[in-house]
C-alpha cells in the first residue's frame, strides 16, 4: 500500500548571523527558522524485501548522495529492520536555494518511515539521526519554528507572526561550502538574544558574499528591496519578502522579473499535521 503525499516543506532563515567557528572549521550560527506551506512531496510504498529505491533521480545528484536514500538507509542501519520501501519524490523546491529542500526531504523520510515501518523511534532520536545527515534536518524533524544556535541544532521554539511571503528563485545554485570559505564572510557578529530578533534586529551575514559571487542574487535582492523588506534565506540563492496578505504576495510575484512562488509562513510544519492524521487513522 502506498502512503502518498507526505509534505516536505521549505524553510526560511528569517535572519542568519555567523558568530564564530568550531575547531573543525564549521561556522557557529544564530538563525530563526520558519516553515512555508509550500514544498516537496513524497510517496512511500513499504516493501518486505529490504530494498530502498527512489524515483525519479535528481539531476546532478548521485543516487548514493540523495538525502532521501541516505535517510532511509540510516534508519534501516540503526534499527536493523528488514523492511524496505519504494519512494517517489515530487521535487518542487529549487536545489541549492537556501530553502532546505534536501534537508526537508530527509526529515520527512525519517519521520514517515519511522511510522510506516512501525519502528517507534522517539523524535529526539530521529533528530539525532537527522543531524548526521545535515545541520538543517533536526528542525524539519521537530517541525516547530525555532531560534537556532550552534550549527543550527540547538533549537528553541518561537511563536512568530505567520505572514504570506514572496520567494524569488534566481537561476543559480549557491555553493554553501564556498560561501563559508570566503575570506570576506563576516564571522564575528555579536550574539543576539531572541528578544533582539523579535524587536527587529538581525540580517543575513552571507548576503554580501553571495551577492558579490552571484550577480543574479544581487539583482533579485535589489528588485525585492524596491518593493518591500527583501532578504536572502540561508546561503541563498532564494530571496524573500513578507507581504501584507495573500493578494499582496500574489501581486508582487506577478510583477517580479524572475520566477518564484507565494506561500504562507507556518510555525508548525505541515509534516506534524500529516503525522497527526496518520495517528488518528491508525
Ligand atoms: C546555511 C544553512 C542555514 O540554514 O542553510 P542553507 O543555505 O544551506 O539551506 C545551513 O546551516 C547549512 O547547513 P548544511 O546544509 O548542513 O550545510 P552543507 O551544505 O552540508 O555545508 C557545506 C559546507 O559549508 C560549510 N559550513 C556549513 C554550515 C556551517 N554552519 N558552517 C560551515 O562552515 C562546511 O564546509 C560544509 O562542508
Ligand atoms: N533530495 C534532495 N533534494 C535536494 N538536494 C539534495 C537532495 N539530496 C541531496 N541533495 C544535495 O543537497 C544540495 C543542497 O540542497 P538543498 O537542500 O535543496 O539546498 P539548500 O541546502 O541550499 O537549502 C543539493 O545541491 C544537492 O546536491
Amino acid at each position: 500500500m502506498t502512503s502518498s503525499d507526505w509534505p516536505a516543506p521549505a524553510k526560511l532563515n528569517l535572519f542568519l548571523h555567523v558568530v564564530g567557528r568550531r575547531s573543525d572549521g564549521y561556522h557557529l550560527l544564530q538563525t530563526v527558522f520558519q516553515f512555508l506551506d509550500h514544498g516537496d512531496r513524497l510517496d512511500f510504498s513499504p516493501t518486505t524485501d529490504g530494498r530502498v529505491t527512489l524515483e525519479p533521480a535528481l539531476p546532478g545528484v548521485r543516487e548514493a548522495d540523495n538525502l532521501v536514500l541516505r535517510a532511509a538507509r540510516r534508519l534501516q542501519a540503526v534499527t536493523g529492520t528488514g523492511l524496505g520501501a519504494h519512494i517517489r519524490l515530487h521535487k518542487r523546491l529549487p536545489m541549492g536555494g537556501g530553502l532546505g529542500g534536501g534537508s526537508s526531504d530527509a526529515a520527512t523520510t525519517l519521520v514517515a518511515l519511522n511510522r510506516l515501518w512501525s519502528l517507534g523511534l522517539p523524535p529526539v532520536e530521529l533528530e539525532r539521526l537527522g543531524l548526521e545527515l545535515g545541520a538543517d534536518v533536526p528542525v524539519f524533524v521537530r517541525g516547530l519554528a525555532s531560534w537556532a544556535e550552534g550549527v543550527g541544532e540547538r533549537l528553541t521554539p518561537v511563536e512568530l507572526p505567520e505572514p504570506w511571503y514572496v520567494v524569488l528563485a534566481p537561476a543559480c545554485h549557491v555553493d554553501t561550502g564556498a560561501v563559508f570559505a570566503d575570506p570576506e564572510l563576516t564571522r564575528d557578529s555579536k550574539p543576539l538574544k531572541i528578544s533582539d530578533f523579535l524587536s527587529g534586529r538581525g540580517g543575513n551575514d552571507c548576503e554580501a558574499v553571495v551577492a558579490r559571487r552571484y550577480p543574479a542574487v544581487a539583482a533579485a535582492l535589489d528588485w525585492l528591496r524596491r518593493h518591500g523588506d527583501g532578504r536572502m534565506t540561508g546561503t541563498g540563492a532564494c530571496v524573500f519578502a513578507p507581504c501584507g496578505d495573500e493578494a499582496a504576495a500574489r501581486a508582487l510575484l506577478a510583477a517580479a522579473p524572475l520566477p518564484g512562488f507565494a506561500a504562507r509562513g507556518c510555525n508548525r510544519s505541515p509534516l506534524l499535521a500529516r503525522l497527526a492524521e496518520e495517528d488518528r487513522d491508525a
